[in-house]
């Protein structure tokens, strides 16, 4: 597996340079990890391959044509091989749908270089209907999740859905329990879980290598702030406005919340309900500008803060001046993550008993030279919908539904105590295949 532009970095006494060693990969072990095909000798030399050598091919449904529909589409677009080492897998764009025009959904196809063979649909009851399509990948606001996700899930697709998952944990419980009725693969699109950098700082904290992790800082916020005492978004825009289910919290916070719950509840043996305290500064929309929130685990003595602001910056600039986006303190150590959040590409390890020596890895997104250099690093949690769905998994084991679940609890919680409200119209639990979110008819 090509391992491109990383290496490991020490400064302080005894610090090297070089290529990062096989032991430290931060892509993590092949096959635990990526499940390839690759041939296995066994202890008398026999070579056998853990599967069939012809890739598994998961088959899409592109459920809008926004902004990240277009990166996520072309990240399926990419060549898994020869980008990322993956052989045991691959990804066909089958069609796309618009909610509002079939000609929006084929300038789409156009724009993003797409195969002749992909379909354009000017509805998502049309997409979802398509037998072809073995997954609805959902990217419409986050208004329109709980929606648009149960009409795929009602039409027996599965599903990967954009975070955050719906606007609140009712409709989380219930899109859960839909997938679980329809036996079908349901996630919610965190790509930043299967990030190498993520399942690679994971590992160290399941090796020990900073001890018990007892707190976790973690921020992901932009700078927004403009002199008139607004922000740099329209109040139209999906950011803000509180029918798109705009806010901070839910856009940005989420990858706060992430970084908190992967590297402290997410490898918790006994899984521990968290408390939870917020402060949260709301916009003249009624939507969050600002959610700072604490959550408790008393019996693991752990405790997370997530922040999340539309005014100010996690770092004052690019070189991260302002100091690392995530902070993971263990009694032994504390490991620094270079935001952003959602995609960090460098950690540091700071060991109590190392004297001073610091270890900083750094990562890179694979680009694809034949499709424009393309690659955005959502192609890892597509690898994984195709994994789960060839192995006949319903759900992720690095992105659990029980997990997705804690964390709509911890942010409809954090609403509540701001007083945060949004329309009943996206914040419904009952499912409606003629909702305006559904027809696109606004
Ligand atoms: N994982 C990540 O890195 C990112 C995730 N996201 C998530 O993806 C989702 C979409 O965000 P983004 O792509 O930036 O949003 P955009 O506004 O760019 O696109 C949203 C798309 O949803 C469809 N849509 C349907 N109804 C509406 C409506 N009433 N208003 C607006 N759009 C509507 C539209 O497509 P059409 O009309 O063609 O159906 C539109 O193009 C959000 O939930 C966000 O959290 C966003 C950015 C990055
Ligand atoms: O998921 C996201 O990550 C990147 C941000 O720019 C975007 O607003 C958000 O939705």
């Amino acid at each position: 597996m090509a391992i491109r532009g990383r290496f490991i970095r020490e400064t302080g006494p005894g610090a090297q340079t070089g290529e990062c060693p096989a032991a430290i990969n931060p892509m993590g072990p092949r096959r635990s990890q990526f499940g390839n095909n690759d041939p296995i000798e066994d202890d008398e030399g026999n070579i056998s391959t853990m599967a069939s050598n012809t890739p598994f091919t998961l088959k899409w449904g592109i459920m809008a044509t926004g902004w990240i529909a277009d990166a996520f589409t072309r990240d399926l677009l990419t060549n898994p091989t020869t980008t990322r080492g993956v052989h045991d897998v691959r990804h066909e764009v089958v069609a796309v749908a618009s909610s509002s025009a079939k000609e929006r959904a084929e300038e789409f196809l156009v724009k993003i270089k797409a195969p002749s063979s992909a379909k354009a649909y000017g509805s998502y009851h049309e997409l979802v209907a398509d037998p072809e399509i073995d997954i609805i990948y959902v990217a419409t606001p986050h208004s329109h999740h709980f929606q648009n996700a149960m009409l795929a899930l009602e039409a027996g697709k599965n599903v990967l859905c954009e975070k955050s998952l719906t606007v609140t944990a009712s409709q989380a419980h219930k899109l859960v329990d839909k997938a679980k009725e329809k036996n079908v693969f349901f996630m919610e699109a965190v790509w930043t879980r299967y990030q190498p950098i993520s399942i690679k700082i994971r590992e160290l904290i399941q090796s020990g290598v900073i001890g018990p992790v007892y707190r976790v800082v973690a921020d992901l916020s932009f700078g927004n702030d403009k002199p008139d005492g607004t922000v740099s978004f329209a109040d139209t825009n999906r950011m803000v406005n509180p029918d798109l289910a705009g806010g901070a919290l839910l856009d940005l916070g989420i990858y706060s919340l992430t970084w908190v719950f992967q590297t402290m509840y997410h490898l918790q043996k006994e899984k521990e309900k968290p408390k939870v305290v917020a402060a949260v500064q709301k916009y003249h929309t009624g939507a969050d500008e600002a959610t700072s929130i604490i959550v408790q685990w008393p019996q693991h003595k752990s405790q997370g803060i997530a922040l999340t602001s539309l005014r100010l910056a996690t770092g004052v600039d690019k070189e991260n001046t302002g100091g690392p986006a995530i902070r993971i303190q263990g009694s032994g150590g504390e490991i620094h993550v270079t935001g952003p959040a959602y995609r960090p590409l460098q950690y540091k390890v700071i060991r109590s008993d190392a004297g001073g020596k610091i270890e900083t890895v750094d990562f890179s997104i694979p680009k694809d030279p034949e499709r424009d250099d393309w690659g955005h690093g959502m192609f890892w949690e597509a690898d994984e919908c195709a994994r789960c769905i060839r192995d006949g998994k319903k759900e992720s084991e690095s992105m659990p539904w029980e997990e997705s679940l804690v964390i709509m609890e911890v942010m409809d919680e954090a609403l509540k105590q701001g007083g945060v409200t949004y329309p009943d119209l996206i914040t419904t639990d009952v499912f409606d295949a003629q909702s305006p979110l559904n027809t696109g008819k606004r």
